[in-house]
């Protein structure tokens, strides 16, 4: 078995060195071959198509955050090697979503000896960008701004970025057009999803990654006091339940709005855009899971 791990080593809050140490102690035990190649954050996807083509890995590991777990599957997609996460970032949507585990040294273990693979659909946003947890519009996209741009830690950031978005993200109106039909809808954010929930563990739907299908999801309200109160993950706006009740499911979709607004896709702020069209690849991936994996 020959791995590439793919290292974002400015993933997460802390050092990624423990788990560097797990890797090698693990391929030692397993006499496995492997190789490291580290994110720069220019260029990357370019440098890893070249590693596997020269170093012809039996199975990539994605090491950092959703960023990362989607840089490796834009290289991957359409080609026969598995994606796993080994998730470093600081939200790790995705390996939640999938209910990976939680502890560092069973993390490592899993993505380097788990047998179980299963496809994971992609979705694809303007033919040209891909998604492999999640994308939206409005508060949470400002959001992801504010932090790419201004940076924050702690509660205080969380607070200051929060209580800002909330108040700079207009009511937006939206046309959502499925092969089914149109609807017509208001709301303060538009959430995108391929996995059933967010990183915080906030439940958005019944959806799946492997159902070749996606949820779209509209927040009506933002109960601000709430938000304040429950976050303690810097993305988490979204703590009633109902905030997601509002949910299509769909396998394609075009969406228009009445104004510019941001957008976000796994973590990564897109700019800001006012027309979106959306369909999903349907099994375009395949990635490592647990034996039990019941997502
Ligand atoms: N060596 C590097 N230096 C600076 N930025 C980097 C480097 N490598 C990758 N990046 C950037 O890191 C971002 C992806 O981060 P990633 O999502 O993996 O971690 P995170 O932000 O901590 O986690 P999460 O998305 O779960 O919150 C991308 O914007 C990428 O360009």
């Amino acid at each position: 078995m020959k791995i590439l791990f793919v290292v974002n080593p400015v993933s997460g809050a802390t050092s990624n060195d423990k788990a560097i140490l797990f890797i090698h102690e693990k391929a030692r035990e397993t006499r496995t071959d492997f190789k490291f190649c580290y994110t720069t954050g220019e260029n990357d996807e370019d440098v890893i198509l070249t590693q596997l083509k020269d170093y012809e890995p039996d199975r990539v590991v994605a090491c950092g955050g959703d960023g990362t777990v989607q840089l490796v599957a834009r290289v991957l997609m359409g080609k026969n090697v598995p994606i796993a996460i080994l998730p470093l970032g600081s939200a790790n949507g995705l390996a939640t979503a999938l209910g990976l585990p939680q502890g560092l040294e069973d993390a490592v273990t899993l993505s380097m000896t788990g047998k179980k693979v299963k496809p994971l659909d992609i979705l694809r946003f303007d033919n040209k960008h891909y998604c492999t947890h999640l994308a939206d519009i409005g508060i949470n996209a400002r959001m992801v701004k504010r932090y790419t741009e201004e940076g924050g830690s702690g509660m205080i950031g969380y607070a200051k970025h929060l209580v800002q978005s909330i108040k700079e993200s207009p009511l937006l109106k939206y046309t959502i057009k499925t092969p089914e039909r149109t609807y017509h809808k208001e709301g303060y954010m538009m959430a995108f999803a391929n996995a059933h929930m967010y990183g915080t563990g906030i439940h958005i739907s019944q959806g799946s990654v492997s159902d070749g299908k996606f949820e779209i999801c509209n927040v009506e309200r933002v109960a601000l006091d709430d938000a304040i109160k429950a976050g303690l993950t810097k993305f988490n706006v979204f703590i009633d339940k109902n905030m997601f009740s509002d949910v299509i499911s769909c396998a394609k979709a075009e969406i228009t709005i009445d104004q510019k607004t941001d957008f976000q896709i796994d973590g990564e702020y897109m700019g800001q855009i006012d027309h979106l069209h959306i369909d999903i690849l349907p099994s375009y991936l395949h990635i490592v899971t647990q034996e039990d994996n019941r997502e």
